[in-house]
């Protein structure tokens, strides 16, 4: 489904991902772990080709209309002028081009979806009246609406409360015995445990990768996270 082959990723000419390697079978969950800085979302950036590769090349196994993506919250803007019904009936668009197109039976599974994920009754309110919780809910109605083969997660419980994320990893789980690729930026490392099959231990370079139950340790982690840290942008320049 989706292979890394020796991808090195990085902004201006400095490398965050660094000669990665790493095979995702299709219908895997895998988490990727590792410190804050150590390029997980850049990984994700790279995946839905916002960023280009430096080096190496990232191959996918199905056409881009396939994967559906989910950014970090902190980088949604909650000002952009939308209804949730909007925000909800733009998973869609590969499908249908314009909003404008959609059909009452669109329109029905929109709404169908908002009551599935606890938006039932605020489909005309503007993003600028949803919590963050409450978005996070409108963006994974989204998701599911998308119907996509790979789902890509950006830390998706990031300040989020116990119940929502209760509620959303519920979703998940139903994307994974659905059969779809998952793969999650988590910092929870409970919530990888007791969810996801597969784990990536980053730390710029791959520290393991393998099944949860066996490269989630402490070894491993300890070994990611006690990196020295410097800015990417002191990193040198790769000549590997
Ligand atoms: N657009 C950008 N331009 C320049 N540098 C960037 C850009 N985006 C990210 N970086 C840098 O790349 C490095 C990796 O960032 P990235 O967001 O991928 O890390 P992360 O592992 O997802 O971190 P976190 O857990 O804090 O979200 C950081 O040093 C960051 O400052």
């Amino acid at each position: 489904m989706l292979t890394f082959n020796n991808l090195t990723i990085g902004y201006n000419k400095h490398p965050v991902i660094h000669h990665l390697n790493m095979h995702i079978e299709k219908g895997a969950s895998v988490a990727i772990v590792g410190p804050n800085g150590c390029g997980k979302s850049s990984l994700l950036k790279g995946i839905m080709s916002f960023i280009k590769p430096m080096e190496g090349s990232i191959s996918i196994g199905i056409e881009k209309n396939k994967i559906a993506y989910l950014p970090q919250s902190s980088t949604v803007d909650k000002t952009f002028p939308m209804t949730t019904l909007e925000l909800v009936a733009s998973g869609l668009l590969y499908k249908k081009g314009f909003l404008s197109s959609l059909n009452d039976e669109d329109l029905d599974l929109v709404n169908t979806t908002l009551d599935k994920v606890g938006l039932k009754g605020m489909a005309d309110e503007p993003l600028k009246a949803l919590s963050g919780g409450q978005i996070q809910r409108a963006l994974f109605a989204r998701l599911i609406i998308q119907d996509a083969d790979l789902i890509l997660l950006d830390e998706p419980f990031n300040a989020i409360d116990y119940k929502t994320i209760v509620e959303l990893l519920k979703i998940v789980r139903m994307w994974i015995d659905a059969g779809k690729t998952v793969v999650s930026v988590l910092h929870d490392i409970q919530q990888v445990r007791e969810n996801f099959v597969y784990t990536a231990v980053l730390s710029r370079e791959l520290v393991a990768y393998g099944l949860t139950k066996d490269v989630l340790n402490r070894e491993n982690l300890e070994k990611a996270f006690n990196n020295s840290f410097y800015p990417h942008k002191d990193a040198n320049i790769c000549n590997k």
